[in-house]
């Protein structure tokens, strides 16, 4: 009697959770039939992204990108926990700002853009091998920056005088006066030519420029205030080293 009625009781769930499962089907099917060719839209254009991605150019450009990053950040983190000592090394001394990465994902977007509607304007080499290079000038120049100014260069701009702070006028300092800004600015509008990016090519090079025009006139303030007449003389003999600042 127990079986019996176990057995009736399971027919019973069966039925039912046929009867959903067809209600269920009839409602799911014609979205389905709906949705379909929006799904296969997205997914086509999804790999049409990804094979553009993986064809050779875009392949080398954006591993040039990513490496030329990655290699910028890791260096500059290494050179400030050298000279100034690992505990005083911040996300700052990585120059990893919130604009910094804004600015990097819109080139990342932009490339992605072009390389999918415009594929042609990625495979100006002659364009291309030149940002490479100025990657390579810029990287080098701020490094060297970096080594040559040692302790004296900080990421955060000083404003009171320390013992420690001495006035570097030699090496690149020689002929320029802010090395690694110099080195900066060509680095970073070297990353959008050798991507072949002319949007973020203009955009990177108006305000980075920008930024360091601000920014060399409030370091200078204070490099007055520490160094006085030295620093006057020295600044005399000098290019800035960002063009149009004096
Ligand atoms: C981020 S570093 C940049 C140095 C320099 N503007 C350049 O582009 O190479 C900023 C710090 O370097 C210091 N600094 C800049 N020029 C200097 C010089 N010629 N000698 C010593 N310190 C300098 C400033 O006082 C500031 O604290």
């Amino acid at each position: 009697m127990q079986d019996t009625d176990e057995w009736f009781r399971s027919l019973y769930i069966k039925c039912d959770f046929k009867l959903v499962l067809s209600s269920g089907m009839s409602f799911i099917v014609p979205l389905l039939k709906e949705v379909e060719p929006h799904v296969s839209s997205l997914i086509s254009c999804f790999s049409a992204i990804t094979s553009e991605i993986f064809s050779s150019t875009a392949f080398r450009q954006l591993s040039q990108m990513f490496f030329a990053i990655f290699f910028f950040h890791s260096s500059e983190y290494l050179l400030a926990a050298f000279f100034h000592g690992k505990n005083s090394v911040t996300l700052e001394s990585l120059l990893i700002s919130k604009n910094y990465v804004l600015a990097m994902v819109g080139s990342l977007i932009e490339y992605l853009v072009e390389v999918y509607f415009f594929p042609e304007m990625k495979e100006h080499w002659v364009t291309s091998n030149t940002g490479l290079a100025l990657v390579v000038v810029g990287e080098i120049m701020r490094k060297l920056a970096i080594i040559t100014a040692g302790r004296s260069f900080t990421h955060l701009i000083k404003r009171y005088h320390e013992e420690d702070h001495i006035l570097v006028t030699n090496g690149v300092y020689k002929y320029i006066r802010h090395p690694s800004y110099c080195g900066f600015l060509i680095w970073s509008v070297g990353t959008q030519i050798m991507l072949c990016n002319p949007l973020c090519t203009l955009g990177f090079a108006v305000v980075v420029w920008r930024f360091f025009q601000l920014r060399i006139k409030y370091e200078e303030f204070f490099l007055r205030q520490s160094f006085g007449s030295d620093y006057v003389e020295y600044a005399r003999q000098t290019f800035s080293g960002i063009p149009f600042v004096k």
